[in-house]
């Protein structure tokens, strides 16, 4: 039968040359062809076939995530995938899995705080999958407040070895991913004791379950921590829970890049900054960013191509009604939304220089860059991935009724998302730790130390301070320095106002939880300012294409401006525009959507995702949703018999109930 593209109409309209988008989006010609070639890969794979995950039971779910992984595994080995294409591959399979725990966070920690030694032995081990590891950080009683982890491991001069011990309930090891079911070992974090000192929090290697039975070995307590929120969603991982009994491992197993204990139980230090134990969750802070286009970006795509097919309202004359998607209700929640995906996958890029630079000068002792590299990924993770959810939410309500439908593929994206406002640090404690720095960067202002990098706007807060935005009509809004200025002036005068408030406390500390929530507000302002200064950066350099450059410029000016309108309150409050100012953006912002308008089927085409890795119906790239949604209805287990199973239990009792009282 002739396959219909119910987009056709859409797609004809579309003004640049989306190949050359898809290019862009993905980073280059190259990338775009591993993707392209991996996700086909996989949709063509039956293993990795994921319609029925919202309906498998937990066991069922977790028993899948073995198969998958050890087939993807198999694949890796069999195809000899690098390791680019093996990153793709776990994209596309798109089920959170232990292996992500243990190539993404297990293995970069031995890299970033083993010594030499300790990575020769064990990263060959976890390369090729013979051992199998997890991050386990948090505790029943503490995530957020690290230097508060309770776990003790105890040296023992005697036998030349560290004792692990959970001393207390709220000690045990809580949530770390792969934990439950699949580790065979950890990266256990816990406090470092020696001669009864305590030296605060250090990374060990400890193995947890027998390599020939699996069976955890003695003195370890394990298992999953249980069910999680939504249906399929984040439950295929085995979140677990750990406590240790005087479990012994040797000397040679805490992670001694940042510090060491000698056979004799010194402590030393090396010039290492300590904060480098925190290395591993900057590393994935700042992965996260890049996941966070990715996510926004697919429920973006569902919600704009099925915002094309649907029409509700507006027929003349018997013809058809209106496509929701020409409301400019729906475009005004639906294409900042599109606009910020790009913004984010931009600033990602950026954000995975800035972190393969700073690992670069570390290699060479050169830690000057360490406090903004924490200070970018801690507020991008934050900032990014609190808007994706709200995003995801926003998209599941633009597709009404249908989006509602695990189907629609918005609610099982929601559930898998959301943790990422709190995994890999709480957004908010992230916030705080930006808002740190922004003060510490206001108060050296005076003392000649020149700021640089993302807070080099700072050096011109006198005028940033007094400076008047110059917008008359509202095209000035389309002006990449106008848009500059303003976000500077807004951050720099909310951080400079922060700052002196907190100089109206006695203590830094007590200022700082008093004022925290404008600390926070500081903090977000000048996040938005780094996506915004990166999305122009990147209209700066030779974009190739027909129509390219222009449409992403104008989702670079629909970013900015739905921004500045959505926080109005900070530009008008601190005197950065005026209220006549802030009318011409939502102008501006009117006419920008109309320019955008005719591309947006193109703009979600550029994403490349296929159908399978979409799982939306909504989604579809032939559009073809109603005999689709019309179809999957009738896969529902629930239809699997005409007359349901409890009928003759429940229903027909009460039926007949009915009856007689109806007849007395
Ligand atoms: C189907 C399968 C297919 C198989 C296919 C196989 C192929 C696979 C291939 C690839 C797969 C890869 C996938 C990767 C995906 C990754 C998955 C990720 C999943 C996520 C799982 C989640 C994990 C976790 O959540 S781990 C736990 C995270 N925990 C936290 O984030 C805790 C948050 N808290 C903190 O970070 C800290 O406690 C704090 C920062 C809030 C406070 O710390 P504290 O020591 O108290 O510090 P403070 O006094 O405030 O500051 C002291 C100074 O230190 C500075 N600082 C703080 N943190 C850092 C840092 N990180 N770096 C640098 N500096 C830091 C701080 O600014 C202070 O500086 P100052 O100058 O003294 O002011
Ligand atoms: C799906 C998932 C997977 C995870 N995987 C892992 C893993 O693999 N390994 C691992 O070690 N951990 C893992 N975690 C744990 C995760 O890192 C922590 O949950 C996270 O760091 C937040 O810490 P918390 O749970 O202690 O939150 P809390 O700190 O208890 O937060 C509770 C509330 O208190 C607020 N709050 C806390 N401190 C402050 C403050 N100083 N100022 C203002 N407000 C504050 C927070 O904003 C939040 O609203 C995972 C968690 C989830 C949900």
């Amino acid at each position: 039968m002739e396959e219909i593209d119910h987009l056709g109409h859409e797609r004809s309209k579309i003004e640049f040359d989306v190949e050359a988008m898809k290019i862009v989006w993905a980073g280059s010609q190259r990338a775009l062809e591993v993707s392209d070639r991996i996700s086909r890969l996989v949709a063509s794979d039956p293993i990795f076939r994921k319609d029925d995950r919202t309906i498998l039971s937990r066991k069922e779910l977790f028993n899948t995530t073995l198969r998958k992984s050890a087939h993807a595994w198999k694949r890796i080995i069999e195809l000899r995938l690098t390791e680019e294409e093996a990153s793709r591959l776990r994209f596309y399979i798109d089920q959170p899995a232990f292996m992500d725990l243990h190539w993404g966070m297990f293995i970069p920690a031995i890299k970033g705080q083993g010594t030499e030694e300790q990575q020769k032995k064990w990263l060959p081990l976890a390369y090729k999958m013979q051992i199998i590891g997890c991050y386990a950080q948090t505790e029943l009683g503490h995530g957020s407040n690290v230097q508060g982890l309770e776990t003790t491991a105890t040296f023992d001069p005697k036998t030349d070895e560290f004792i692990l011990h959970s001393p207390t309930l709220t000690s045990s090891k809580w949530w770390p991913g792969g934990l439950g079911k699949a580790s065979t070992h950890a990266l256990i974090y816990s406090r470092l004791i020696t001669d009864g000192q305590d030296h605060g929090v250090h990374g060990f290697i400890v193995q947890l379950r027998s390599l020939d039975d699996h069976l955890p070995l003695p003195g370890i307590t394990i298992g999953d921590i249980g069910i999680k929120f939504g249906n399929g969603a984040y439950n295929s991982m085995d979140n677990g829970v750990l406590r240790f009994d005087h479990v012994r491992i040797p000397r040679d197993q805490m992670l001694m890049r940042v510090s060491q204990v000698t056979r004799e139980g010194k402590y030393l230090q090396s010039d290492v900054p300590r904060q480098l134990v925190y290395g591993t969750m900057v590393y994935v802070r700042q992965t996260i960013v890049s996941d966070a286009s990715c996510a926004l970006s697919r429920a973006v795509c569902i919600a704009t191509r099925y915002s094309a097919v649907r029409r509700q309202f507006g027929s003349q004359d018997g013809g058809p009604e209106t496509q929701v998607i020409d409301y400019k209700t729906q475009q005004n929640r639906l294409f900042p939304l599109l606009a910020s995906a790009y913004a984010y996958r931009f600033v990602g890029e950026w954000l995975k220089w800035l972190y393969t630079d700073v690992t670069q000068r570390l290699q060479a002792n050169d830690f000057s860059t360490l406090p903004e590299a924490h200070a970018c990924t801690a507020g991008l993770k934050s900032l990014t991935t609190s808007a994706t959810a709200d995003g995801i939410e926003e998209c599941r309500k633009l597709c009404g009724g249908h989006g509602y439908l695990c189907s629609s593929g918005l609610p099982e994206l929601f559930a898998v998302y959301i943790p990422a406002c709190t995994y890999e640090g709480d957004n908010i404690v992230l916030l705080l730790q930006v808002s740190r720095f922004l003060m510490k960067t206001v108060s050296q202002l005076g003392s000649g130390i020149k700021p640089v990098g993302t807070t080099a706007y700072m050096g011109q807060v006198e005028h940033l301070m007094q400076c008047h935005c110059d917008v008359q009509r509202a095209e000035d809004w389309l002006k990449p320095s106008v848009i500059l200025a303003a976000f500077q002036a807004r951050a720099a005068r909310m951080s400079v106002a922060c700052a002196q408030n907190l100089s109206k406390f006695s203590s830094q500390e007590e200022g700082f939880a008093e004022l925290s929530a404008d600390l926070v507000e500081a903090a977000v302002a000048h996040c938005q300012l780094i996506v915004v200064t990166k999305y122009i950066e990147k209209l700066q350099q030779a974009i190739p294409g027909k129509g390219v450059k222009e449409q992403l410029a104008a989702l670079c000016n629909i970013y900015a401006l739905s921004l500045i309108h959505k926080h109005q309150g900070d530009f008008l409050a601190n005197g950065c525009i005026t209220p006549k100012q802030a009318s011409l953006v939502n102008w501006q912002l009117r006419s920008l959507y109309a320019q955008v308008r005719p591309n947006v089927i193109g703009l979600v085409d550029a994403f490349n995702y296929t159908d399978h890795y979409l799982g939306s119906i909504l989604g579809r790239y032939d559009g073809n949703v109603y005999p689709k949604l019309y179809e999957e209805a009738w896969k529902d287990p629930l239809n699997d018999s005409v007359v349901p199973d409890g009928y003759h239990e429940f229903i027909r009792p009460m039926l007949k109930q009915q009856l007689r009282t109806a007849r007395l």
